[in-house]
C-alpha cells in the first residue's frame, strides 16, 4: 500500500519517530484495555473511536472516549484513564518492536542521520515500554515525551514534533526535511501542520480515508526505501552464501 510523492522535496535531513504503534506494537495493549472497561458499561469498542484517541495524550483521549461513549457524568475521563494505567502497567514491559524498526534505526545511525522520538507517551510510560529497547533508543539523539513541559498542545497540534526538531540544536535544519514516522491521523495532522514530510505507517484495522494526509503510506516499515527520500539506501542483501 503505497501513494506516490513527488521526489523534487524528498532531500531528507532528519527524522522523527511516533513510538506507539510505530515504533512498539503497544497500541493493541490499549486497545485490549479499552474493550474490557468499556465493556464493563455495556459499551463496545471500535476502530472509529480508536482512530479519534490514538496518538493523543492521556487526558485528552480519556475525554474522546467519554463523550463518545455517552458516559459522560458515569465515568470520568480521570477515572478512566487511572484505571486504564494500572491495567497498562504490567503490559507494557513486554513491548515488541514493529517490524523493520531495528534495521531502519541501525541503518540511520550508522549513516549519521539524525534522529529523534516524539511520543505522546508520559515519562513514566516511556520508560516502562522501552524496557527491553534500550540500545535501539540510546540511537536517538534525544525523546520528547507528552508531558514534556515543551509540549502544551498534543497532537494533532505540532507542538510536539516543533520541540523535538528544535532540540537537534541544528541551526541549517529546516522543518521540510525532517521526516516524521506515524500510525496515527491525529500524529500525522501535526507532523503536516509542523512543515514536515510524514511517512505513515497505519494499523490495517484503520479506515484509510483518514490516511490521506501522509505524503506516504507504508503497510509496515519494512517496505520503506530511503533512497526514495534522499536518504543512503540499504545495504544489498549479499547472495554468497
Ligand atoms: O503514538 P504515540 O507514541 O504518540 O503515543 C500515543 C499514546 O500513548 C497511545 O495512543
Ligand atoms: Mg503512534
Amino acid at each position: 500500500m503505497t501513494t506516490a510523492a513527488s521526489c523534487h522535496n524528498r532531500l531528507i535531513s532528519h527524522v522523527l519517530f511516533d513510538m506507539d504503534g510505530l515504533l512498539l506494537d503497544t497500541e493493541k495493549f490499549y486497545t485490549v484495555v479499552q474493550e474490557q472497561i468499556l465493556a464493563d458499561y455495556g459499551k463496545k469498542f471500535d476502530w472509529t473511536l480508536k482512530a479519534k484517541m490514538m496518538g493523543k495524550k492521556a487526558l485528552e483521549a480519556g475525554k474522546i472516549l467519554v463523550q463518545q461513549t455517552g458516559l459522560d457524568g458515569i465515568l470520568s475521563p480521570e477515572d478512566f484513564i487511572k484505571r486504564r494505567e494500572a491495567m497498562l502497567h504490567d503490559m507494557f514491559p513486554d513491548s515488541d518492536l514493529m517490524p523493520g524498526v531495528e534495521r531502519l534505526i541501525r541503518h540511520l545511525h550508522a549513516h549519521s542521520v539524525p534522529m529523534a522520538v516524539a511520543t505522546s507517551s508520559h515519562r513514566q510510560h516511556f520508560e516502562l515500554k522501552t524496557t527491553k529497547h534500550g540500545p535501539i533508543f540510546a540511537l536517538m539523539h534525544h525523546i520528547v515525551v507528552g508531558d514534556d513541559p515543551a509540549v502544551v498542545h498534543g497532537k494533532p497540534s505540532p507542538d510536539i514534533f516543533l520541540v523535538a526538531a528544535q532540540r537537534f540544536e541544528d541551526p541549517d535544519l529546516k522543518l521540510a526535511n525532517v521526516l516524521v514516522f506515524e500510525d496515527a491521523p491525529s500524529g500525522v495532522a501535526a507532523a503536516r501542520t509542523a512543515g514536515m514530510q510524514v511517512v505513515m505507517v497505519p494499523d490495517p484495522n484503520l479506515d484509510p480515508s483518514l490516511c490521506q494526509e501522509a505524503d506516504e503510506v507504508l503497510s509496515s516499515l519494512l517496505e520503506f526505501d530511503p533512497c526514495s527520500w534522499g536518504l543512503p539506501p540499504f545495504a544489498p542483501i549479499s547472495s554468497s552464501s
